[in-house]
């Protein structure tokens, strides 16, 4: 099977320009040897110098897809432009325009930051620039470790050092796979402020997550992959305005067994042993309902002792989503 094959019905990619979106993928898909498809035709683009997360649950084929990106795994159809490069025509420039931080720790333990810094430079065929990986460890507060064997790093320091790796070749494109899995509180928020600094300076970044209070966090954009399908991908904002809900709360004076006939049809679940009532309701929409929802309770002499209103968070959106197969929204 070829490496890449063009997707019939997918336009010619673009030549890099500075409005031209920086990674574009058309039509990529990949199916195992065993038979399995684990990408069925991904079309998208990245936007130059977004933070962009790709989110999914178990096995939906975001590894797959990053891999197919990063060289690593062949595609079986579809084209992938690099930052105007064609990943299976110029291979090596395209590749050079990425740096990936994989999800697994793995580095020569024995040797120094420093030394493992210079390899992964001279990997891509870059000469060497220690001006450059001295910049690289400032930001990441590794300098002061640069003499340390790699295997005498806390977890986090490593993870920094494999964050550097990926930067050791001023790639224009970083894949994040999973940067914070297993990390703590702190380092957590210190990989996130990481992150943002890389943006400003002008790499675009890419994340897998199953954190999904990293990608609300952190994101401008989101796409939505389940069973090998983008079946989303949209600006992070307007996601949560256009998907998002609000719930209002009662805490009932006395539990109830069941929702009363008079109010079926109302989008209302009873919670917590039938001392609670939700109602959930559109946050865009003109008209909530709960002043009605209100006048009934009164009238049905359901009493409550308190009250109050959350809005949905991006996890809700996303697990709604993925439930319902993600009729919500197309891909780019
Ligand atoms: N080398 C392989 N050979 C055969 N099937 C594979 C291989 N790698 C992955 N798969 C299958 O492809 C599908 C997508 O897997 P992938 O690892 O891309 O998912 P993922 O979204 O990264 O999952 P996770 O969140 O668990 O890492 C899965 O069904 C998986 O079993």
């Amino acid at each position: 099977m070829p490496a890449t094959a063009t997707a019939t019905s997918s336009p010619p990619p673009t030549p890099a320009a500075a409005g031209a979106p920086i990674l574009q993928l058309r039509g990529v898909g990949k199916t195992w040897p065993n038979g399995q498809t684990a990408l069925h035709a991904i079309d998208l683009d990245i936007r130059r110098g977004e933070i962009f997360a790709l989110l999914g649950p178990n096995g939906a084929g975001k590894t797959t897809l990053i891999g197919s990106v990063c060289g690593i795994v062949k595609p079986s159809s579809g084209t992938i432009v690099v930052d105007g490069h064609d990943l299976a025509r110029e291979p090596m420039p395209a590749r050079r325009k990425i740096g990936l931080v994989p999800q697994e720790i793995y580095t020569d333990a024995f040797e120094s930051v420093w030394a493992t810094m210079r390899f992964s430079r001279g990997l891509f065929g870059f000469p060497p620039d220690p001006a450059h990986l001295e910049r690289v460890l400032r930001a990441l507060s590794l300098w002061d470790k640069r003499d340390a064997k790699i295997m005498s790093l806390s977890g986090g320091m490593k993870r920094r050092v494999m964050i550097g790796k990926a930067l050791t070749h001023e790639p224009k494109i970083l894949f994040l796979d999973e940067p914070t899995a297993g990390v703590d509180v702190e380092l957590r928020r210190d990989m996130w402020a990481m992150v943002r600094e890389l943006r400003e300076r002008g790499t675009t970044i890419i994340l897998t997550t199953h954190y999904i209070e990293e990608a609300e966090e952190m994101a401008d954009r989101i796409g939505v992959i389940d069973k090998g399908r983008l079946i989303l991908v949209e600006d992070k904002a307007v996601l949560m305005r256009k998907l998002g809900r609000k719930q209002l709360t009662l805490q009932l004076q006395a539990p109830l067994a069941a929702i009363p006939a008079a109010l079926a049809g109302l989008p209302l679940e009873l919670a917590d042993d039938g001392h609670a009532l939700v109602y959930t309701f559109d946050a865009q929409g003109e008209r909530t309902g709960i002043a009605g929802l209100l006048r009934q309770l009164g009238e049905l002499g359901i009493g409550y002792r308190d009250l109050n209103t959350r809005e949905s968070s991006l996890e809700d959106i996303f697990v709604d989503l993925v439930k319902r197969g993600g009729t919500a929204g197309g891909a780019a």
